[in-house]
């Protein structure tokens, strides 16, 4: 098969790039080894927030006595799997996906494909000729070097998205977004959590007042954090686990693998274009090119692992392959990890901007002291927390009661690069989460 652009990997930017490429006119090879859409709808994003959903409906049931009378909540995992297998994923069923491709003019095969040489790739023995090929291959669940984990039946996202019941006791071996979106998902389905961050902290891509927010939170809600904790070793009897955490066994029917993400290059191939095939990800310039006719977009150029981060960077290589010029510009990404509260981010740290040696200043207000915090009471936790640079926002973090929908004004901040004095001006209707942002303003000095 010859054609123009050859595109690897269906992920969420992938898509995009096929579709509008032969929208243009030009001739496309989609290649996909799994399901076309990528991790994204089947077993990330989609099938998480539906969980998160369920979870956060049963948590504002039992808060019911705090505010309304009594409510008896008795938690049933089934109406979630079923959502999940019917109507996120179709049983896991890309037909639709793939019909949307091919009547778009994208020519599909599915397969692994490999880089034989320049423009060249094998896909099970089918070989695709491509003046221009774009990398969309994502990245897999990392599994660390734990004895006696290798062989178990461990899950990891993928098989946590396809669970039927909570199980009566989860271990969850990571505290990123995914790990804490998970735990707290099974925690309030019944399941007995243990949570193991290898690091000192919660989240720790994001500001540290907010893995403080999420461990305060997670302790009230039952779940047992361990932070600073290595688990030693993983046994399975065939009935359950037994995982040791820094001397100490614990026993769990299920073990949660959420230690972070890898990619295998050397598989891709991409020595062929003089690329190092043991790094962690594929480096790109600001028009997603990261070699003569290979561009790359999405989790693999480790620009933010986001499914928002793949359509956008799918946009820039998009407008280089029809020569329009566009470059990517990353001040203003946003980020939510969907635990209760959420954790919304924008931009940089305050330990990021001081690394880069800017003048920051830095305001901060806590949710539950704003007029809205106070009225919502129960489940109030949150703060904003503003990090500025002269009189521009070069980060902002919004945790609390829909801190991910705050976090829009906040991107708007960054993204335009709207004075600080401005932002002060600025008229924020009464009684809002987010106007809990002026106090923040104030608190800049
Ligand atoms: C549990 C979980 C929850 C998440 N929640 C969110 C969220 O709420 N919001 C958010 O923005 N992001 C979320 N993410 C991240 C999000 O899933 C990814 O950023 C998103 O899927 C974009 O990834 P991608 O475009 O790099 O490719 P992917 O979605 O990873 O897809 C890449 C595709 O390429 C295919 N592929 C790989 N190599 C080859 C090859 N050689 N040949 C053919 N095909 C190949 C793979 O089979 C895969 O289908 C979550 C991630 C996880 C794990
Ligand atoms: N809501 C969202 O947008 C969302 C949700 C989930 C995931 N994601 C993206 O997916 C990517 C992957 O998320 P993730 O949480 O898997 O990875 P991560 O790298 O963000 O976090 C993994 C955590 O596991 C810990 N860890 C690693 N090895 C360990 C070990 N042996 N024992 C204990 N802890 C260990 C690390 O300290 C790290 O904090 C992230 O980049 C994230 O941006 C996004």
């Amino acid at each position: 098969m010859r054609v123009d652009v050859a595109v690897v990997g269906m992920g969420p930017g992938g898509e995009v790039v096929a579709t509008r490429l032969a929208g243009a006119g030009l001739r496309v090879a989609a290649v996909e080894a799994r399901l076309v859409g990528g991790e994204c709808p089947y077993y990330a994003c989609v099938p998480t927030k539906m969980m998160i959903r369920a979870a956060d409906a049963l948590a504002e049931a039992r808060r019911v006595g705090e505010l309304a009378g009594t409510a008896e909540v008795r938690a049933d995992f089934s109406p979630v799997a079923a959502r999940i297998r019917d109507e996120a994923t179709d049983d896991w069923d890309d037909t639709v996906a793939v019909e949307r491709l091919t009547s778009a003019g994208v020519e599909f095969v599915r397969g692994r494909a490999r880089i034989t040489g320049r423009g060249v790739l094998d896909v099970g023995g089918t070989v695709i000729e491509a003046d221009r090929i774009v990398l969309n291959p994502g990245t897999d669940p990392a599994v660390p070097p734990v004895a006696g984990l290798a062989g178990t039946p461990f899950w990891t996202n993928r098989d946590a998205v396809k669970a039927t019941v909570a199980p009566a006791e989860l271990v969850v071996v990571g505290g990123g977004p995914v790990g804490c979106e998970f735990a707290q998902v099974f925690a309030r389905f019944g399941s007995r959590v243990t949570l193991v961050q290898s690091g000192e902290r919660l989240l720790p891509r994001d500001e540290p007042e907010a893995g403080g927010l999420i461990a305060e939170r997670f302790a009230a809600e039952g779940i047992d954090v361990r932070t600073g904790a290595k688990v030693e070793r993983v046994a399975h009897d065939g009935e359950a686990f037994t995982v040791t955490i820094n001397g100490g066994d614990v026993r769990a029917e299920r073990l949660l693998i959420a230690a972070g993400r890898t990619t295998d290059l050397a598989a891709l191939g991409v020595g062929a274009y003089g690329l190092d095939e043991s790094a962690r990800g594929i480096a790109v310039d600001a028009r997603m090119r990261a070699a003569d006719g290979l561009w790359a977009i999405g989790d693999v150029t480790g620009e933010g692992a986001f499914t928002h981060m793949s359509m956008y960077q799918a946009d820039i290589a998009v407008a280089d392959l029809l020569g329009e010029p566009l470059e990517a510009d990353y001040r203003a990404v946003p980020r939510v990890t969907f635990t209760d509260p959420e954790v919304g981010a924008v931009g940089l740290t305050e330990e990021q901007a001081r690394a880069q040696g800017r003048s920051v200043r830095t305001g901060s207000t806590p949710i539950p002291s704003s007029s809205r915090g106070w009225i919502h009471k129960t489940g109030n936790e949150g703060f904003i927390k503003l990090v500025a640079d002269g009189d521009v926002l070069v980060g902002a973090t919004s945790a609390g009661p829909a801190g991910g929908e705050v976090l829009g004004a906040l991107a708007v901040a960054v993204h335009g690069r709207v004075p600080v004095s401005s932002l002060r001006r600025m008229i924020f209707a009464y009684p809002t989460f987010h106007r809990a942002i002026s106090a923040a303003l104030d608190d800049l000095g």
